[in-house]
């Protein structure tokens, strides 16, 4: 649990020198990066420049080739396989595609993290299922219902109340509004602020929306592909708030924020005048 004693801005998350690399093709390039604990992050960068491997690097899912990365003071690549089991209780995912049970009910959904890790009675997990669905707005009567009877929204929403089953300390957004229409990507968007009201939880935020990106963290972190990095060029470019996103000056940053294919289009030509 989050030491009562720790100080608001104590880092939950630190990565120290990250380097990851897929044989011969280097993903991560030396990330530093601190994350106080409440504090809601969103990453944002074009597609296969590394966010994915750096969220999945913080969680222990994927080794560093170099470099170090910490969970409340514990460097996660020392623990073994029973202290990292203990430590994943502490995260929340929420998956792209909800990564639902198809075969299992809405409520054996919710309460799997529940009936895995926890040890509590039928009611208990009863009553936790009914008030994480409420807390994310959906009503008691889609507990028996199967997955593929709601709406790709609502199964989101439903992704988010099994995520926060366990009071995790740290939860993880991998494009939670991907496909969804603007007005249902809204609605998260309001769902994942209000957890964060009503959660002492710190918030990792993988998108390519920009409205969530905008309007949803306290900060935001932008990556480069490191192929497409100067040899002594960070690859975080930028890191800040909102207001400063918007007021930077970098051309890539806004070319991304953007969405402007800017020098992509002169690839483009090269490329097609070269076949
Ligand atoms: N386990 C792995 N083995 C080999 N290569 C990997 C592995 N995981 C990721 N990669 C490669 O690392 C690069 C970065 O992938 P990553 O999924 O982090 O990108 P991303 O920024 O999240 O992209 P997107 O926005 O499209 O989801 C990609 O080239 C991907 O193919």
């Amino acid at each position: 649990m989050i030491d009562q004693f720790m100080e608001a801005n104590d880092p939950l998350v630190r990565v120290e020198n990250l380097t990851v690399r897929f044989g011969r093709q280097t993903v991560l390039r030396n990330i530093n990066l601190s994350i106080p604990a409440g504090q809601t992050v969103v990453l944002i960068g074009e597609s296969g420049c590394g966010k994915t491997v750096l969220m999945k690097s913080i969680i222990g899912l994927i080794n560093p080739t170099q470099g170090r990365v910490f969970f409340d003071d514990e460097e996660i690549q020392t623990l073994n396989d029973s202290q990292l089991s203990r430590l994943r209780l502490r995260f929340g995912f929420v998956f792209q595609h909800a990564a639902l049970f198809d075969s299992m009910t809405i409520g054996q959904n919710v309460a799997f993290p529940l009936m895995q890790h926890g040890n509590f009675t039928s009611q208990q997990i009863h009553d936790m299922v009914l008030s994480r669905l409420s807390e994310v707005g959906l009503p008691d009567s889609v507990v028996y219902k199967k997955p593929a009877e709601l709406s790709g929204g609502m199964q989101k929403r439903v992704g988010l109340a099994r995520a926060l089953i366990m009071n995790p300390e740290l939860i993880m957004y991998d494009e939670p509004t991907t496909g969804l229409d603007p007005i249902m990507s809204d609605v998260i968007n309001e769902l994942i602020m209000r957890t964060r009201r009503r959660n002492p939880v710190t918030s990792i935020v993988v998108t390519h929306d920009m409205n969530t990106a905008k309007k949803i963290p306290d900060r935001v972190i932008m990556l480069l592909p490191a192929t497409r990095l100067e040899p002594d060029e960070n690859q975080i470019i930028f890191d800040g708030s909102v207001p400063e996103l918007e007021h930077c000056r970098d051309r890539r940053v806004q070319q991304f924020i953007n969405g402007e294919a800017g020098e992509r289009l002169m690839e483009l030509r090269t490329a097609q005048h070269s076949v």
